[in-house]
């Protein structure tokens, strides 16, 4: 429920020219652990080209939803399909060797007794050539080719983890699985090794299921995010319609902080003292929380004990006194105790703005960046 949103994106998949099988598709899946679900019912369907991150917390479950798939855990109910034959369900299980998918988890552990162009070549079939063809031609896509006989240890982490890459996709796999394939890189080699990988990813034309608890990875790399908690997808979609269009409060929150205001419901309309918010079909008296992020609060200098004019798109301003500033690289953090209740809200401007604590200022909200939720207590 929200009082205003923007228009939803198309998602970034292509369609399928004709009425195609998704490449991978997983339905009901549900695996338990000493009697707890930790996968819940839990859907998805990925096309050829496509990348979908499964993001969530720690423990939500993402690792065993990937390792169904792959084959080495199994599910207590639900089936696999790839381009639309069952792969597995109760009864049914294509060995994990059977399956076309290539694995890449975050200890991507070369061989180290092989040369990078041994490592490459461990799971693929066909002549000599054939295979030296194909390893050349992975090693120049990673910017490694020049590695083609040295040993993993001569390399880096970041050259090795393009190496793991390669060699996960040298036979082609018709799905891509990756459990945080960049966690244990360097932040600065980070994204640039996920933008060659996404780009590699889609020339190679595998359905591509990435776990990540990073939101900004899963922003960077996905075409679809399914957002995962206590083991079930609360939301599925490209990443704008996701971000712009949270289901609820953790989901705001999941991508960055969050500022929240109770109100009470009155002929469908939230009273705050930032202005009222529309409540459409819900009933009087019902406890709502109005959640918006740091980046939708607007600052105004006090003028004579007041604030800006109201307005349709800001609402109306109310007052705070800076209780601490803090600059942290591209933006500003600065959090106001709020007059009407003393409670903290938070505001990020871009570059520097470090007001004195003390400074009294006025807070306006950008009305259409704001969600209304039932409260949650
Ligand atoms: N073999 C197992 N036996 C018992 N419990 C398990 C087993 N495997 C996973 N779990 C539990 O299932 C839950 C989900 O684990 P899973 O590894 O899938 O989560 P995750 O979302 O991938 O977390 P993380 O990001 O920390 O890896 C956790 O509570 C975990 O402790």
């Amino acid at each position: 429920m929200t009082s205003a949103s923007p228009e939803p994106m198309p998602s970034r998949r292509a369609l399928p020219t004709e009425a195609a099988a998704p490449r991978l598709e997983i339905r009901n899946l549900r695996r338990f652990f000493d009697g707890r679900a930790v996968v819940d019912d839990v859907s998805l369907q990925i096309q050829a080209g496509q990348v979908t991150c499964l993001l969530g917390p720690s423990g939500c479950g993402k690792s065993t939803t990937l390792r169904m798939i792959a084959g080495v855990e199994m599910q207590d109910s639900g089936e696999i399909y790839v381009d639309g034959k069952l792969i597995c369900d109760t009864v049914f299980r294509v060995p994990p060797e059977r399956r076309e998918i290539g694995l890449m988890f975050q200890d991507f552990a070369l061989f180290p007794h092989l040369s990078v162009a041994d490592n490459v070549a461990f799971g693929l079939k066909g002549s000599k050539d054939q295979k030296r063809a194909r390893v050349e031609e992975l090693l120049h896509k990673v910017s490694l080719a020049q590695y083609i006989d040295e040993f993993p240890h001569h390399l880096s982490g970041g050259e090795q983890q393009r190496v793991a890459l390669a060699r996960a996709l040298a036979p082609k796999p018709r799905i891509m699985l990756m459990d945080e394939p960049f966690s244990g890189l360097d932040n600065r080699l980070r994204d640039g090794i996920r933008d060659e990988t996404l780009t590699l990813l889609k020339e190679e034309d595998a359905a591509v299921l990435l776990v990540t608890h990073e939101p900004e990875e899963a922003m960077r790399m996905a075409d679809e995010i399914a957002l995962m908690r206590s083991g079930q997808i609360v939301q599925q979609g490209a990443p704008y319609n996701v971000y712009t269009r949270p289901v609820d409060r953790a989901a705001v929150g999941f991508f960055s902080d969050t500022n929240i205001l109770n109100a009470e419901v009155n002929g469908a309309l939230a009273e705050t003292p930032f202005g009222q918010f529309l409540a459409p079909g819900v009933p009087d008296g019902t406890e709502v929380e109005i959640v918006f992020r740091p980046q939708h609060v607007r600052i105004d200098f006090d003028r004579n004990g007041r604030g800006p004019h109201p307005t349709p798109s800001d609402g109306v301003a109310a007052r705070g006194v800076v209780k601490r500033a803090r600059f942290l690289g591209h933006e500003s953090l600065v959090e106001f105790r709020m007059d009407f209740d003393g409670s903290v809200l938070k505001a990020t401007v871009p570059n520097v703005f470090l007001p004195d604590a003390g400074r009294v200022m006025w807070l306006t909200v950008r009305r259409d960046r704001c969600f209304v939720f039932p409260a949650q207590g």
